[in-house]
């Protein structure tokens, strides 16, 4: 693991410990007392900000005008250091663990659903084409059901299971609730995928068909599948995580099959505390290459017998 990366996760690890601590006065006596747990999460955090800074002297050493990358687009138009720095990190920290978290849920709940990675299977082979060693924008854009299957993954296992807001001023919500300024308001994106008012009595089960509507994607109101934050503060980085999710599993699926090890429990999975979720001691995996030929040609180079859309 690089330097930055170990950084990270501790710095994240550590802030997030602060949220579920009982007694708040204990972390913030030792944040002024620069003590335990409380240092190391400085030093944590003096680690990734400098390692940040490197990055953006090495990029504005290389020249980063002609460059499309989203680093480059910031530079191109950030001039505070401090701001730059600070954007690079947001975006580390909300787009790096969401995304691993997805998809090792994804692929949990694939390994103990056969069906739904057959469906998976197929559609990719239709959409994308038995030809096409990968999937361009425009494709993966057309995989209705795969799109299915990744909302309803994150449905059961959001990777921001929970999320709280303090009140600036007092306010009334929409539904009369009084709440006062200085509250904390927690939205509980975990339990509200599970509620059966919201998604009837197989809240519980695996099943991508809920999404479509005559086989195409339809998406519900953010504020009954909170999963990328609804209103004016909803996840700036959605489509990108949705393409990159759907970007990895067009390649891994069609290419191997990944079982979870000890998937017999059908136990659910034990999470581990963080400010996203992610499975304690990880997704143990046995990954079998499949039995599949495919090819390295280009979209548009199928045989005559392909049923493929190229
Ligand atoms: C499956 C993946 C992802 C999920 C489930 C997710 C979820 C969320 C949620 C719930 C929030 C609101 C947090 C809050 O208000 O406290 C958020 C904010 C944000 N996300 Fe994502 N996110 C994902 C991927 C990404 C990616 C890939 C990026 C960018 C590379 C990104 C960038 C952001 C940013 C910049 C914000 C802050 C927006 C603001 O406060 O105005 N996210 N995301």
């Amino acid at each position: 693991m690089s330097e930055f990366a170990a950084a990270f996760d501790k710095a994240s690890r550590l802030s997030a410990s602060r949220a579920t601590s009982t007694m708040p006065v204990v972390w913030k006596a030792k944040r002024l007392l620069n003590r335990g747990s409380e240092r190391e999460l400085r030093e944590a955090i003096g680690m990734v900000n400098l390692l940040a800074n490197e990055l953006i002297r090495q990029r504005r050493k290389l020249g980063f005008s002609s460059n499309h990358d989203l680093l480059s687009r910031f530079m191109a138009c950030v001039d505070d250091e401090t701001y730059l720095r600070d954007i690079i990190i947001s975006f580390m920290l909300a787009g790096r663990d969401t995304v691993a978290s997805a998809l090792t849920s994804f692929f949990l709940l694939l390994s103990r659903h056969p069906d739904v990675r057959s469906a998976i299977r197929d559609e990719i082979d239709r959409v994308v084409g038995c030809g096409a060693a990968t999937a361009g924008y425009d494709r993966l854009r057309d995989l209705h059901y795969l799109h299915a299957a990744i909302y309803e993954s994150m449905r059961l296992y959001p990777p921001v299971q929970f999320d709280s807001k303090f009140c600036l001023e007092d306010d009334v919500l929409p539904d009369g609730t009084f709440v006062s300024k200085g509250t904390r308001v927690t939205y509980h994106a975990y339990a509200m995928g599970r509620m059966e008012e919201l998604w009837g009595s197989d809240c519980h089960e695996f099943r991508p068909q809920r999404w479509l509507t005559n086989g195409a994607f339809t998406p519900e109101s953010p504020y009954k599948y909170p999963v990328f934050q609804g209103g004016l503060r909803v996840c700036l980085g959605k489509e990108m995580a949705l393409m990159e999710m759907k970007t990895v599993i067009v390649v891994v699926v069609r290419r191997f099959d990944i079982h979870v090890v000890d998937d017999g429990s059908s136990l659910p999975p034990k999470f581990a505390p963080g400010l996203t979720a992610s499975l304690e001691g990880g997704l143990p995996v046995r990954v079998q290459r499949r039995n599949t030929s495919l090819p390295t040609q280009q979209l548009g180079a199928c045989s005559a017998q392909c049923s493929c859309i190229c």
